[in-house]
C-alpha cells in the first residue's frame, strides 16, 4: 500500500484559523507560542483552527476557553484575510472577555495585555504582522473600557 501522504490539493479551500483580538480595558491580548519548535517564542492572537461544520464565531469562543479557560464574545470579523503557512489563513475577529482571567493552558507560555503603545513590544509571528497593524487601527478608535 503506498503511504505517501498526499499532497495538498491546490483547489481545497484553506484551512481557516481564527484568532481573537480580544480588548479588555483598553489592551490586547498577545499570548507566546509553546510549540511547534518553528513557531515557538513568537506571539500571536490565541485561537485555532476552525473544525468541519463549525462557525468561526463558535470555534473563537472554544479555543479561547481551551487555551485561556476563559469565556469570550466573539463582537465582530475584522477586514482582512493572512496567509500562514501551511496553506492555513487567518482570520481576525475582535472579542469580549465575558468570564476569567486568561491563563497559559495550552500552546502558550506566556500571556501579556498590551497597550497600544506596547503593540511592537513583543515578537509578533511575521505572518501576523499586517494583522497586529489592522487592531492598533481598531484600537485607537475604541473607546477603553
Ligand atoms: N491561533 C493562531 N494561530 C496562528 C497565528 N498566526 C499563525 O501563523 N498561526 C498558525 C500557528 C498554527 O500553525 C496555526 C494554528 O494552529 P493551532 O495549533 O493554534 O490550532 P489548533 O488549536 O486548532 O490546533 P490543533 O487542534 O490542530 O492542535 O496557525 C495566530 O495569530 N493565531
Amino acid at each position: 500500500m503506498d503511504r505517501t501522504p498526499a499532497a495538498p490539493d491546490p483547489e481545497d479551500a484553506p484551512v481557516i484559523v481564527v484568532g481573537a483580538a480580544i480588548l479588555h480595558a483598553g489592551r490586547v491580548l498577545a499570548a507566546r507560542r509553546s510549540a511547534p519548535a518553528h513557531l515557538a517564542g513568537g506571539w500571536e492572537f490565541p485561537g485555532g483552527k476552525l473544525e468541519p461544520g463549525e462557525t468561526e464565531a463558535a470555534a473563537l469562543v472554544r479555543e479561547c476557553q481551551e487555551e485561556l479557560g476563559v469565556t469570550v464574545r466573539a463582537v465582530a470579523r475584522l477586514p482582512g484575510v493572512w496567509p500562514l503557512n501551511q496553506g492555513y489563513v487567518l482570520h481576525l475577529w475582535r472579542a469580549e472577555l465575558l468570564a476569567g482571567e486568561p491563563q497559559p493552558l495550552e500552546d502558550h507560555s506566556e500571556l501579556r495585555w498590551l497597550a497600544p503603545h506596547e503593540l511592537d513590544d513583543v515578537a509578533w509571528l511575521p505572518q501576523d504582522r499586517d494583522a497586529v497593524a489592522v487592531v492598533a487601527r481598531l484600537m485607537a478608535t475604541t473607546p477603553s473600557g
